[in-house]
């Protein structure tokens, strides 16, 4: 893998380079590029890594990783391109950024693989989709799947199930945390302590998600288990339904997927 640069360390890109760090990778295999000075300095202090600018960290570098926002990708990659060692992998984070629209901003035959994570990462569960672009070979996907895997776990999806991806799992944590705090101030409306609300709220978050993934049972068979005739759940699911919460669940994600796929043309 050799060298790898993070361009652009704010909350993914610092997710990233802490989890390779723990992972066992030595700070002097990574060297870091970020705009803002306070942010670079804070980076250097916490995690002993060399944080340089945008082009000499590129020239140097394997694989370079770029986290910085979509908006901000085509001046980024136009400022990096003539810089980009011959065979250097790049690798992107961006929401919306296609493997195409890197590709035609780098010289002509940059591996570049597309890559959706999430932040559960900064706690080793991480949920991250790759998709290869026109030049990369099964070596540059196991490479970028090599980078993720330090932080959770990777699957490979056809690029144009990115935006989808990005809709599910990229932005997915935000709407268990809004999930969350509802069922907090639920809790806390219902004349529960604050604090008492989060610790059942939490564990219980925490506990079906393992059920889900130790059961390996569907989420209905699950709920139905929970539901008793005539009981307490079916009071609340009821009122779920009353509320359309799943239909806009399903508007929420198609408005993300729809979002990301505008990112790409820089609005
Ligand atoms: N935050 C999240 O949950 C996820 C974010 N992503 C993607 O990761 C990327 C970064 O997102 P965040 O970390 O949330 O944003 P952020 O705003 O926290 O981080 C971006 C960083 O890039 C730096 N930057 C901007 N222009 C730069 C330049 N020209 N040179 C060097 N550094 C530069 C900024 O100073 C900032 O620290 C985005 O493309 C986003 O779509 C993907 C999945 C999840
Ligand atoms: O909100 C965003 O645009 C980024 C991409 C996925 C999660 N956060």
């Amino acid at each position: 893998m050799g060298l790898v640069a993070v361009i652009g360390a704010g909350v993914m890109g610092e997710t990233l380079l802490s989890g390779l760090l723990r992972a066992g990778r030595a700070p002097g295999d990574l060297v870091v590029a970020e705009r803002r000075p306070d942010r670079a300095a804070e980076l250097r202090a916490k995690y002993g890594v060399e944080v340089i600018g945008n082009v000499e960290a590129v020239e140097k570098a394997d694989t370079v990783v770029l986290v910085v926002k979509p908006q901000d990708m085509g001046a980024v990659v136009d400022e990096i391109a003539g810089s980009v060692k011959p065979g250097a992998l790049v690798v992107s984070l961006a929401a919306g950024i296609t493997t195409e629209f890197l590709e035609q901003r780098l010289p002509a035959g940059t591996p570049v693989v597309r890559v959706m994570p999430n932040t559960p990462a900064l706690v080793d569960q991480g949920m991250a989709a790759i998709s290869a672009g026109a030049h990369c070979d099964d070596e540059h996907l196991a490479h970028a799947e090599s980078l993720l895997s330090a932080v959770g776990k990777v699957v490979q999806v056809a690029e144009k199930h990115q935006d989808a991806v990005t809709a599910i799992s990229g932005s997915g944590p935000a709407y268990i945390f809004y999930v969350t705090e509802a069922m907090i101030e639920a809790g806390v409306f219902l004349g529960l302590p604050r604090t008492t609300a989060t610790e059942l709220v939490v564990q219980t978050l925490y506990g079906a998600a393992t059920m889900l993934r130790e059961t390996g049972d569907h989420p209905s068979v699950l709920r139905e288990n929970v539901t008793s005739p005539g009981g307490t759940t079916v009071a609340a699911l009821r009122t779920l339904d009353d509320h359309k919460v799943r239909a806009a669940f399903i508007s929420a994600l198609e408005a993300a997927r729809d979002r990301s796929h505008e990112l790409a043309s820089g609005q």
